[in-house]
């Protein structure tokens, strides 16, 4: 386990590798944005603690790889904030509409401080594990190669359904299989 601090936020983030991960090849990666609710407490209003388990599994069986712990709680809006765009979305805004009305950017968050955390493992090619096309983008314009993307769907039920679609539909995250018949009713 690494850990980084932020100049400016002064945040902390943490790298954790598995095996060798300096010698070249491409590395089975992860960049998991914090979510408290998700990746802590078992929320099933969103998929990120069944991201974040499936990347470690996959991590374990390949022997090899590394994941880094982003403190970009809320896509960056933090923790308070995404309580409030909960409650918006209880009363019928999706989670864009949500962050807009609460005068943020859809998506707040900045990948370039994983430049420097991959660097200092001795990282510049990836197979990255995320189904979101902008964390792709981000790190090839940082000059990190992203050697493959691997998708990583899972975790999809009837509570967090619609949050998947529309993470589909408006932030242009690639997830298949997202037909509503295919998710069981509680
Ligand atoms: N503002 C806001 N943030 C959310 C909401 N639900 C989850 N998050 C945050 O979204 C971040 C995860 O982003 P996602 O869009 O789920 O996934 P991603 O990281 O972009 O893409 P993947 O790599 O495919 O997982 C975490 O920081 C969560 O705290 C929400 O309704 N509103
Ligand atoms: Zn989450």
């Amino acid at each position: 386990m690494h850990g980084f601090r932020e100049e400016g936020t002064e945040k902390e983030h943490v790298a954790l590798t598995f095996g060798d991960v300096s010698d070249g090849a491409p590395v089975l990666g992860r960049l998991h944005s914090e979510c408290l609710t998700g990746d802590a407490l078992f929320s099933l209003r969103c998929d990120c603690g069944f991201q974040l388990e499936g990347a470690l599994q996959a991590i374990a069986n390949e022997g090899r790889g590394v994941l880094l712990y982003l403190r970009q709680e809320g896509r960056g809006i933090g923790l308070l904030n995404k309580i409030r765009a909960y409650e918006l979305q209880d009363a019928g805004a999706d989670t864009v509409e949500a962050n807009l009305r609460l005068g943020f950017a859809e998506d707040q968050r900045d990948y370039r401080l994983c430049l420097p955390m991959l660097q200092h493992l001795g990282i510049s090619s990836l197979k990255l594990m995320t189904n979101n096309p902008r964390k792709v983008n981000a790190l090839t314009e940082l000059g990190i190669q992203v050697a493959e993307r691997v998708p990583l769907q899972t975790g999809l039920n009837p509570h967090n359904h619609r949050y998947l679609l529309t993470k589909a539909g408006k932030l242009g995250h690639m997830l298949g299989n997202l037909h509503q018949g295919e998710v069981a009713e509680d």
